[in-house]
Formats: structure tokens, sequence, C-alpha cells
């Protein structure tokens, strides 16, 4: 099956709206650091945006804003016409480190995530939970801990306690960075399937630009000191995507460049 791009013209309802966010640190009291400058953008309902550029860009920062688990200096993000004040399960983040619970196996730390589903009877739960396992590949392993995961698994676990409370936005924290590259090119498919079934919002945050091709329907690119968007790309290929491909590779080399330009911009500034 193949699906159509969404394009970014196409008339969809809003679901985030970043609305000119800046947001200073402080690390010690002679420094201060400003990690994001003014930075405004629309996400619609369904889209797969990646959030990419260098270190230190502000791509974190701006995830946990619009998660709701830091807030900003100025400006403000809003989720459904809703300012965003603090973290919601409609907004659910899946980071790096899969953080699973060590002490529960892997259908303990699904059913952990549905807590956030107070609405539902424990027998639904346990239904919904092993509904994910199957969808991330997991049915056979629903009973091994944490320890008896590989890096892969780990994180398709993390995959499915944040997506079994059934969130309507997806804020992934460079998911699979920590992986094998055959690990990420199989969990790239599997991403992609499951986005194809769900469209959920996802917002992606990643430094590879490979991985933001293949999935991204938008690529915003931010540079750094102080973090802003210098560009945002579509990207019109068909779905599923794979990483491999020369088309893939024509955009990757063309957003390669730009990010190499933003990265040369910030060094002599
Ligand atoms: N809690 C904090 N205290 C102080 N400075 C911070 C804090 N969090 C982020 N920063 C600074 O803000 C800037 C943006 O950081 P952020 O982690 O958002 O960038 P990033 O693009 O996600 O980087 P990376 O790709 O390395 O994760 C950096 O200069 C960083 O040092």
């Amino acid at each position: 099956m193949q699906v159509a791009p969404f394009h970014s013209s196409e008339a969809r309802r809003a679901k985030l709206v970043i609305e000119g966010v800046s947001k200073w640190f402080t690390p010690s009291r002679s420094s201060k650091v400003q990690a994001l400058d003014n930075v405004s953008l629309t996400v619609a309902e369904g889209e797969f945006i990646c959030l990419l550029g260098p270190s230190g860009c502000g791509k974190s920062t701006l995830l946990d804003i619009i998660a709701g688990l830091t807030r900003p200096d100025a400006g403000q993000v809003l989720a459904d016409g809703k300012v965003v004040d603090g973290p919601g399960r409609q907004r659910l983040v899946m980071f790096q480190e899969s953080a699973l619970f060590p002490w529960l196996d892997a259908f303990g730390n699904v059913m952990f995530g549905l807590k956030l589903r107070p609405d539902l009877t424990n027998k639904e739960r346990r239904e919904i939970a092993n509904e994910y396992l199957e969808l991330v590949g997991l049915t056979k392993f629903k009973h091994a801990q944490a320890h008896q995961l590989s890096g892969g698994m780990k994180q398709r676990v993390a995959l499915a306690r944040a997506l079994a409370p059934d969130p309507q936005v997806l804020l992934m924290d460079e998911p699979f960075a920590a992986l094998d590259a055959l690990t990420r090119d199989q969990l790239y498919e599997d991403i992609q399937r499951i986005w194809m079934e769900s469209r959920k919002t996802i917002v992606f945050v990643t430094h590879n630009v490979r991985e933001a091709v293949c999935l991204g329907d938008r690529i915003v690119l931010m540079s750094p000191s102080p973090g802003r968007i210098a560009q945002i790309f579509d990207i019109p290929l068909p779905r599923p995507r794979d990483i491999n491909s020369p088309e893939l590779a024509a955009y990757a080399s063309r957003i390669a460049s730009a990010l190499k330009g933003t990265m040369k911009g910030a060094a002599s500034e």
C-alpha cells in the first residue's frame, strides 16, 4: 500500500500552534543561554514533523515546551486552540533512552502507561496493552523484564507504552539514536506503518538527515545560538519510504547542505 504524503498546502486543522516562543536558561549566576528565539510553527492534525538541526539548536527544548514539561519565557503553544500550561495525556513524549521500569515486564510497562486512562476498566486496559504489544511485534516478549530485551525491543515497548493511552500528539526525542543501523531501519518501517494506521500528529526530533527525510511530511531545520527556524522543507515522497532509496538520498543531500550552512553561520557569529 502506498500512501500519498501530506502536503502543507492542504487545508487541515491546526493541532499545534507555536507562537513566538523564546526560552533562556541560566546555567550559572553569570551566564545566560538563549535556547530559542521567537520560534513560530503550525503543525496540522495528523502531520509528521521532524525537527532537525545541529546539537544545541533547541530541538529538545522546543519539544519539552510543546509537551508542557518546560515553560517558555515568551510566546506560547496552543494544542487544539488551548494554551499548553503543563503536561497532559494528549501529548506524550518518548525519549532516546526508553526509561522502562526495570521491575516491570513489557506488559507491565505498557499497563503503567494506561494509568493515564482512569476511564477504562482493568479488563479494557489489559486488552489495549496486548493490542499495542502486538502492534510493535512483541507479543512473545510480553513477560520479559527490561534487562532481557535488546535496545530496539526496549524502544518498541516504550513506543507501545506511549501509544496505548491513545494520545493525539506523540513527541519523540531522538528515539532511535542509540540503536544500531539495522535495528533503526526496521523501526523506520514500523513507525511509518503505525503512523499510517493511526495518523497521530507526530513531532520527531533528530539530527539525522536521512531519518528526517524518511519519516517527515515536513522537515523544520533549526539553527543554533540562539535556536531559530532556518528553513522548512516539504517532503513529497510517497510512503512507505525506504531509507536507502536514491530518491530519498537526493532530498537528504540537499537538506544536508542546508544543515551545514546553519552550522557555518553559527560558527561565524
Ligand atoms: N536545563 C538547561 N540548563 C541550561 N542550559 C540548557 C538547559 N537545557 C538546554 N540548555 C541549553 O539550551 C540550548 C539548546 O539545548 P537543547 O538540548 O534544546 O538543544 P538540542 O538541539 O536538542 O541539542 P542536542 O541535539 O544536542 O540534544 C543549548 O545551548 C543547551 O546547552
